[in-house]
């Protein structure tokens, strides 16, 4: 049943006649941010627990909902494995990372993360509907949705299910990824989702000598593709070995420079 009052979308719903999610009373989320890519292995979790860990260090309260069931990374991403969600058998509590972010991930359910979900669309599209609903968020600014790779089922479930406010693409800069990335942005645009704008992962490296940027796909057309979709670059990351040890082994010191960036991403999708 669907309760208007703890909904983040009360005030700008269109389609409460035909909604068709519950929403938990113990809850109150301001604002939900899907973070999605259409193509696999571009970033989308490691873009999702960067912004994350962002908000929180700027004193948002935040959580990260992992819809990806079949290839669940935000605990890795968080420093979260082997953790194990309670229930009440009513209710599912969330995992806490060390700095305060709640997440919830299918991972968290299963005795060992290398077991495979083996599940069709209906039930994958419950469990993520389950993670919205019978998670005890409690009160958070920012609710980020690090949604499946693709613009499949479980996407197309999220999207209709729950009360998004905006999408943040990430995408690389390479022509065959900006296509499938389009598709994922007219996929929003048809169900009426705002796309905050892009973030361009793997954008450059950085020589450790002489600080040039190397654009490793020089010539490709991001300017146009973004353009011509008329989306907005909220900001460009280098493919570092400093986000792979803050995203997978737990650092918490964040450079100068990419501190920046990721200023810039945030103060765009607020
Ligand atoms: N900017 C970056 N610098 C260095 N490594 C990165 C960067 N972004 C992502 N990676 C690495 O690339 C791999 C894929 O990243 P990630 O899991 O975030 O992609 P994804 O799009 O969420 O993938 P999936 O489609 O499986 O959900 C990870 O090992 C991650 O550490």
């Amino acid at each position: 049943m669907t309760n208007c009052n703890s909904c983040p979308s009360k005030n700008s719903c269109k389609t409460q006649a035909t909604c068709n999610i519950k929403n938990n009373p113990n809850n109150n989320i301001k604002k939900i941010i899907a973070v999605m890519s259409g193509k696999g292995g571009v970033g989308k979790s490691t873009v999702t627990a960067l912004i994350a860990k962002k908000l929180n260090k700027m004193g948002y309260k935040v959580g990260i909902l992992d819809s990806d069931i079949t290839g669940p990374s935000i605990p890795r991403l968080m420093n979260l494995q082997n953790q194990r969600a309670m229930s009440n058998g009513k209710d599912i509590y969330p995992i806490e990372s060390k700095e305060g972010i709640k997440t919830m991930s299918i991972n968290y359910m299963v005795d060992n993360e290398n077991q495979p979900i083996v599940w069709k669309g209906p039930m994958v599209g419950n469990a993520v509907k389950q993670f919205y609903s019978d998670v005890i968020w409690g009160e958070l600014d920012y609710l980020l949705i690090d949604m499946p790779p693709g613009t499949g089922d479980v996407a197309l479930t999220v999207m209709q299910s729950i009360p998004i406010s905006g999408v943040v693409m990430v995408s690389v800069p390479q022509d065959m990824i900006s296509m499938i990335v389009a598709k994922a942005v007219n996929m929003a645009k048809m169900l009426n989702i705002k796309v905050l704008g892009v973030v361009e992962n793997m954008s450059y490296i950085q020589c450790p000598d002489c600080d040039k940027k190397i654009k490793l796909f020089e010539g490709e057309e991001t300017e146009k593709f973004l353009s011509e979709m008329d989306l907005k670059l909220l900001g460009e990351l280098p493919m570092t070995k400093e986000i792979v040890n803050i995203t997978h082994n737990g650092v918490s010191e964040i450079s100068e420079s990419l501190d920046g960036i990721l200023t810039g991403i945030v103060d765009n999708i607020k």
